[in-house]
């Protein structure tokens, strides 16, 4: 698994939100995500030819154009010297499906909130997220007179998580959401979780962030517009770190290529089983069906 520690080759910190578009009511797209899909799926494809990678941008696959000096080949030390597990020895390159968002938040990315901005890679196999990085570019890292910027958290399932300081729960519920993409229907599901204090943040992979940090207990989101580019990564590494992403529902999502790109029923995520179904449980009969129906 690669670690990116140059930030350069993701995001450019100084690159301008040049050109952007408005795909449709605050969905945004920006040169940042365009270059930094071009920059991920150019360096995965050159080092394993054979991968299905689906990134979010359908405009940014001409990895034909991206410099060499681009390519990130190197890989981290730290995750190399951990031992496979052996249910994924076998697995062959083919039989990967990698969901990249080369920018997650990009509506808070193009507001200033640069610490909600992650890049998101997910590794699936046989349709389930096996493995993750969550790479927060804009993270300041402070120790002593040294500022560090960016981080790279990563997961493996069987194996372990790293790159951040993992912690407890907080002692009362709180509850991470979307901030810019709220309607009546994720009202109604905070409403009835009983919880002591909501926060509204930018991008599925900074929430699933908050919730290994334990600045929040469950991520709560009932609403079709997060994709499979958005959970596959925060999935794996949440699993891994044992906590649990699935719909509103409670079902888990499957990864498979031919796999509709929307998360149709939402997502749910916790810190652990015991909370997952306490959220799964307090969201009503009705609102699910709204959600399954739409
Ligand atoms: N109604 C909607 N329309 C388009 N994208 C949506 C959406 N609701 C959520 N998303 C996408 O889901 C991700 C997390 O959303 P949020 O920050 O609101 O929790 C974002 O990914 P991107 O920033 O990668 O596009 C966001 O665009
Ligand atoms: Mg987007
Ligand atoms: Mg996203
Ligand atoms: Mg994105």
């Amino acid at each position: 698994m690669m670690k990116h520690q140059n930030t350069k080759s993701i995001v450019p910190i100084n690159l301008r939100i040049t050109s952007f578009l408005l795909q449709g009511k605050d969905d945004y797209q920006t040169e940042a995500d365009r270059s930094a899909q071009r920059c991920i799926i150019a360096s995965l494809a050159t080092l394993y030819p054979k991968l299905n990678i689906i990134g979010e941008e359908d405009n940014a696959n001409n990895v034909g154009d991206v410099s060499s000096d681009w390519l990130v080949v190197d890989a981290d030390k730290d995750v190399l010297s951990l031992q496979c597990p052996v249910h994924l020895q076998s697995v062959k390159e083919e039989d990967i499906v990698v969901w990249v968002d080369p920018l997650d938040g990009t509506s808070e990315y193009t507001q200033g909130f640069l610490e909600h901005v992650t890049v998101l890679i997910g590794i699936s196999v046989n349709e389930k997220p096996i493995a993750g990085v969550i790479h927060q570019p804009y993270y300041k890292n402070t120790v002593g007179e040294d500022v560090k910027v960016g981080r790279t958290i990563w997961g493996l399932q069987d194996a372990g998580v790293g790159g951040y300081t993992p912690a407890q729960p907080p002692d009362s519920l709180i509850i991470t959401t979307t901030r810019s993409h709220s309607n009546p229907l994720v009202e109604a599901a905070l409403q009835v979780m009983n919880a002591s204090k909501v926060l509204r943040v930018g991008g599925a992979g900074y929430k699933v962030l908050q919730l290994l940090e334990g600045k929040a207990s469950v991520y709560v989101f009932a609403s079709s517009g997060c994709k499979k580019w958005d959970t596959c990564a925060p999935e794996a590494i949440l699993s891994a770190a044992g906590g649990k992403l699935t719909d509103i529902l409670g079902n888990f999502y499957k990864y498979g290529a031919n796999e509709s790109r929307p998360n149709k029923t939402g997502v749910l995520a916790a810190v652990n089983n015991e909370l997952h179904s306490y959220a799964v449980n307090k969201i009503p009969q009705e609102l699910k069906d709204a959600l399954a129906n739409k």
